[in-house]
C-alpha cells in the first residue's frame, strides 16, 4: 500500500546522534572545565565527604552533559578503589519539579527506582518527605550525589538547599554522606540565595563560559562523522552552523539544531547534499522551535509582555523604556480581556525577558540629571513570535 512516506535516505547514518536527548560519550573542547570539576569532586574518591559544587553558564554549553559525565567518571573512579564508598547519583531537573517539596519527593522516587519501595505522591507532609529522602541516602550506605539541574526554579524556596548540606551535622543520616550540585543558566540566583545556603552551595563554582566558534566547529565535525554519511556536507556547512551559533550564545545545542535541521532540509527537498543554503533554512526552523519552547515556559502575563515589545518592534518603536511599554501591554491586556499587573510587576517580566534571551536591556546614563534607566528591545524575530503566540492561542 502506497503511504506518504519517503524510502530512507542515505544521509544519515545515525541520526540519534544529533537529536536533543543524544548523551555524548566523549566530551570535546572542556578540558578546563574537567578539570576544575574534577579537583572540586577529588575528596570523594579520596574518600572524604563531598564538597558541594555550583555550576553555571548559559544555555546550551555543556553544563548537563559534562555534569553526566562526571558522574560517570567518579563512580568508575570509586569502582577502581576497594577502600573508597560507593558513589550513587540522583538527578532531578528542578523546572519539572520547581520547589523543595517536588523536587524532594523526586530524588526519593529517583533513589526508590531501583528498589523495591514504592513511590512516593504528593499528599506527605514537606518534614515527611525529607525523612524519606535522608532514609533514601542513609540506605545507601556510601556517598550520595544530588544533581540539581536548573536549580534557579527553585526561587527563594531553599529548604531543600538548607537541609541537604547540613543532613550530617543535623543527625539526619549517619552512614552515609551527601553532596548537592547544583546546575544554573542564571548567575543571579546565586545572589538571591540566603547568605548561609550560598556559602554552603557554592563551596565550589564552575563557570561554563559560551563555545567559540572553534570550538564548535570540533563538537560539530564528531558529531557529523558519528551521524552522517561520508561526503553529503558542503565543506562550508559546519563552519556556517559554528558561526551562527558562536555570534549568538555559544551554543552546542544551537549548532548540533542547525546541522540536524540543514540535513533535514536536504532530505525534505530529496537532496543527498547538505549546502549553505540548507544553513539559511535551518536557521528560520531552529529559531523558531527555540521561541517556541521558551514562550510555552513563559506565564500569561509574561506572554503579553512580550507580545507587547514585539508591537512596539514592529512598528519600530524600540529600544523602549519600561514606562511605555507599559501602555502597549494594558492594550495587550484589554484585547484578551485580562486584569494588567502593575507597572513594577510588568518591569519585573521585562528584566526576566531580557534574561531568558528575548529581549535586550540597555542600561541608559543620562549624565547628572536624566538619572538612570533603562530601555529594551526585542532580541528574536518579530514575525515568530507573534506565529508562535498564534499557535498557541
Ligand atoms: N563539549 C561538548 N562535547 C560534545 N557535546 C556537547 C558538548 N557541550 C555540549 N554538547 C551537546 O550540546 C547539547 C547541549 O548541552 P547541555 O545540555 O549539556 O547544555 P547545558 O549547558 O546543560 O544547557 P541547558 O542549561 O539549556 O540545559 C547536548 O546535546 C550536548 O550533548
Amino acid at each position: 500500500m502506497d503511504t506518504p512516506f519517503r524510502t530512507r535516505t542515505g544521509v544519515f547514518t545515525n541520526k540519534n546522534v544529533l537529536k536533543q536527548q543524544y548523551e555524548p560519550e566523549e566530551i570535546l573542547e572542556r578540558g578546563e572545565e574537567i578539570e576544575a570539576y574534577a579537583n572540586a569532586l577529588q575528596d570523594v574518591v579520596d574518600g572524604w565527604e563531598p564538597e558541594n559544587v555550583f555550576v553555571y553558564g548559559k544555555t546550551g554549553v555543556g553544563k548537563t552533559a559534562v555534569t553526566r559525565y562526571m558522574m560517570d567518571m567518579l563512580r568508575i573512579e570509586t569502582d577502581q578503589r576497594p577502600d573508597v564508598d560507593d558513589v550513587h547519583v540522583a538527578e532531578v531537573n528542578c523546572h519539572h519539579h520547581p520547589s523543595s517539596y517536588q523536587a524532594a519527593i523526586a530524588l526519593v522516587n529517583e533513589l526508590r527506582a531501583d528498589t523495591e519501595r514504592e513511590a512516593i505522591t504528593t499528599g506527605l507532609s514537606t518534614s515527611d518527605v525529607l525523612t524519606a529522602l535522608f532514609e533514601e541516602i542513609e540506605a545507601r550506605e556510601g556517598t550520595v550525589l544530588v544533581v540539581l539541574d536548573e536549580i534557579d526554579n527553585l526561587g527563594d524556596d531553599d529548604v531543600l538547599l538548607y537541609q541537604l548540606p547540613r543532613a550530617k551535622a543535623n543527625g539526619n543520616i549517619e552512614h552515609s554522606q551527601v553532596g548537592v550540585v547544583g546546575i544554573s543558566n542564571d548567575y543571579t540566583f546565586r545572589n538571591d540565595l540566603s547568605s548561609k545556603v550560598q556559602d554552603t552551595l557554592c563551596e565550589r563554582e564552575i563557570k561554563f563560559p559560551p563555545y567559540d566558534a572553534n570550538e564548535l566547529r570540533t563538537i560539530l565535525t564528531d558529531r557529523a562523522k558519528k551521524g552522517l554519511s561520508e561526503g553529503v556536507l558542503d565543506d562550508s556547512v559546519i563552519p556556517k552552523c559554528a558561526a551562527i551559533a558562536a555570534q549568538d550564545r555559544g551554543s552546542a545545542r544551537q549548532a548540533i539544531d542547525l546541522l540536524r535541521e540543514a540535513a533535514n532540509v536536504a532530505v525534505e527537498d530529496g537532496r543527498e547534499s547538505v549546502g549553505e543554503a540548507d544553513v539559511d533554512a535551518a536557521e528560520n526552523r531552529v529559531e523558531r522551535g527555540r521561541v517556541k519552547d521558551s514562550i510555552r515556559d513563559l506565564t500569561t502575563h509574561g506572554r503579553y509582555t512580550l507580545l507587547a515589545v514585539t508591537n512596539l518592534a514592529m512598528t519600530e518603536q524600540t529600544p523602549v523604556r519600561a514606562k511605555e511599554a507599559y501602555g502597549v501591554y494594558e492594550r495587550v491586556c484589554a484585547e484578551s480581556g485580562a486584569e494588567p499587573l502593575s507597572q513594577r510587576s510588568v518591569h519585573d517580566h521585562l528584566i526576566d525577558l531580557a534574561m531568558l534571551g528575548f529581549l535586550t536591556q540597555y542600561d541608559r546614563n543620562h549624565g547628572r540629571s536624566g538619572g538612570q534607566y533603562y530601555e529594551y528591545e526585542l532580541d528574536v524575530e518579530p514575525a515568530i513570535v507573534t506565529a508562535v503566540l498564534g499557535e498557541e492561542e
